[in-house]
């Protein structure tokens, strides 16, 4: 048996990118190359973040890059646009990137296969016709992951408008429905493809969505960052052998390294956090996507402050979507020391650090899998996508944190901050319940638990 060559293609954005970069390095343990295809646009990032970046990472790692069909200065956190610049530019890019690969490169350094992005499923038409072998990468729920596929059943059954998968009955909180026992309940309003900021977005990615659906017929395999454990229900449901959970991928023990960031890391917090005691700190961190308007930005600092704790706490540079971010009048002197705030920070040791009591999160699945792994819980504030069904997961199915509430002006004020972050610190139980969410993910991915079994299915499948 030769050496096997992956090409790993993630769907441009920091969530999707950092766990398909670890399953990079798990799979390179297993005897892979891997040729790890970035857009030129977040090469370039990626690179910026830490110069070092493609020398430092494993040999058996190449990365190149491919455009991703937009201009520059276009809005690439705009999903839609970025979707559809995709599916139109990157086929023909990608087609002949392998087909080069295949003419150009000895026999035994050709590539055998393709992993991409789910959401990028075009990718496994082109990589049929070139003649690979193919498996996709989902780096959310499988409770999302079901929610796309069961379209079809959800308009059969009069749930979602076929034209644009909009909700057909309208209420104030939304319909909710369960796709079968044990699932999580659904809201049709919180449905990914009914939460992407604006109509025409869901419009456009309910659309791919349902095309996806089609090609990831060609899928081998459906990997997926969650485990078992966390939703036996859906994976019982899906009762599919090609589906399987592998994570988490990304916890306090990663293999790999450097991590693939798109922003530096500020990893001075981590001598800030060994100075605090054990759990007291307030972990704020949003992803890299979410927006806070200025108002929302401002209560937010005014609610640490009033809490009194101490906390760490990522602003993103484009967190309020503008170019210049303004903390309250006076803050940092009201805060001295016992705050911290950087601009990207190394989540995964930051959430595996002692010192660390919560975890104010949107709720992205990887944030999850981070917190749920080091036995954190969480006080919950979903923006978009598929966020709010994990804020399910984490309030109504493990019990492992709180949901942040709106006002009527949309506003999660600075007293519910404070309250709830007493709250939660004050639930033994709830702290109790994360530390068993914990030991189940780390039973998962330890020798002989079912994330490291499915892994070993999915690396052996794939060699033959
Ligand atoms: O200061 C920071 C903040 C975040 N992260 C990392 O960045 C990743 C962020 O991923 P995630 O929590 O999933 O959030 P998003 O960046 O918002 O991810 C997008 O992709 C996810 C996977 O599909 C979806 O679940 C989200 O809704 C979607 O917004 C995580 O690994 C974090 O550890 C850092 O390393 N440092």
């Amino acid at each position: 048996m030769g050496r096997q060559h992956a090409l790993l293609l993630p769907y441009p954005a920091q969530g999707h990118v950092l766990p398909l970069m670890e399953l990079a390095h798990r799979m390179v343990s297993h005897g892979f190359t891997i040729t790890f295809i970035n857009t030129h646009f977040n090469h370039a990032r990626l690179l910026s973040a830490m110069p070092t970046f493609c020398s430092n990472t494993n040999p058996s790692i190449n990365f190149i890059s491919i455009p991703d069909g937009l201009q520059p200065g276009d809005d690439r956190n705009h999903v839609a646009n970025l979707c559809k610049a995709l599916m139109t530019i990157m086929p023909l890019h990608l087609e002949e990137l392998i087909i080069k690969m295949m003419h150009e490169q000895p026999e035994h350094d050709k590539p055998t296969c393709l992993i991409a992005d789910e959401t990028m499923a075009w990718a496994f038409d082109v990589a049929k016709k070139t003649g690979l072998r193919v498996a996709a990468f989902w780096p959310a729920s499988a409770a999302t992951f079901t929610s796309m596929r069961n379209i079809p059943k959800l308009i059969q059954d009069g749930i979602i408008h076929q034209h644009d998968g909009s909700a057909k009955t309208s209420g104030p909180s939304g319909e909710i429905f369960r796709l079968s026992p044990g699932i999580p309940m659904m809201n049709v309003n919180h449905l990914f493809w009914n939460c992407l900021l604006d109509s025409e977005s869901n419009k456009v990615i309910f659309h791919c969505i349902n095309t996806n659906n089609e090609s990831i017929k060609n899928a081998e395999f459906v990997v997926c960052n969650s485990f078992y454990e966390a939703e036996k229900p859906v994976f019982d449901y899906l009762n599919s052998s090609k589906i399987l959970a592998i994570g988490p991928l990304l916890s306090g023990r990663r293999f790999g390294k450097p991590a693939g960031v798109f922003w530096a890391e500020d990893t001075t917090c981590k001598a800030w956090l060994d100075e605090q005691d054990v759990n007291s700190v307030i972990y704020v961190a949003f992803g890299s996507l979410a927006i806070l308007d200025e108002r929302q930005f401002q209560e937010l600092a005014l609610g640490l402050e009033l809490t009194g704790r101490p906390f760490l706490w990522v602003v993103r540079p484009d967190i309020t979507g503008k170019a210049i971010i303004d903390l309250p009048k006076g803050f940092k002197d009201q805060i001295g020391d016992r705050g911290m705030v950087v601009q990207w920070s190394p989540q995964q040791e930051v959430l595996a650090h002692p010192a660390v009591s919560c975890f104010m999160s949107h709720c992205g699945w990887n944030s999850t899998m981070e917190g749920v792994s080091n036995g954190v819980p969480f006080l919950c504030w979903p923006y978009f996508a598929d966020q709010h069904l994990n804020q399910t997961y984490i309030c109504d199915v493990w019990k492992t944190g709180l949901k942040m509430i709106s006002d009527e002006n949309n506003m999660i004020t600075k007293d519910q901050i404070r309250d709830k972050v007493e709250e939660l610190l004050g639930d033994g139980e709830m702290k109790k319940r994360a530390l068993e969410m914990k030991e189940m993910a780390t039973k998962g991915v330890d020798k002989g638990g079912s994330s490291f079994q499915n892994f070993n299915t999915f690396v052996s499948a794939m060699q033959v």
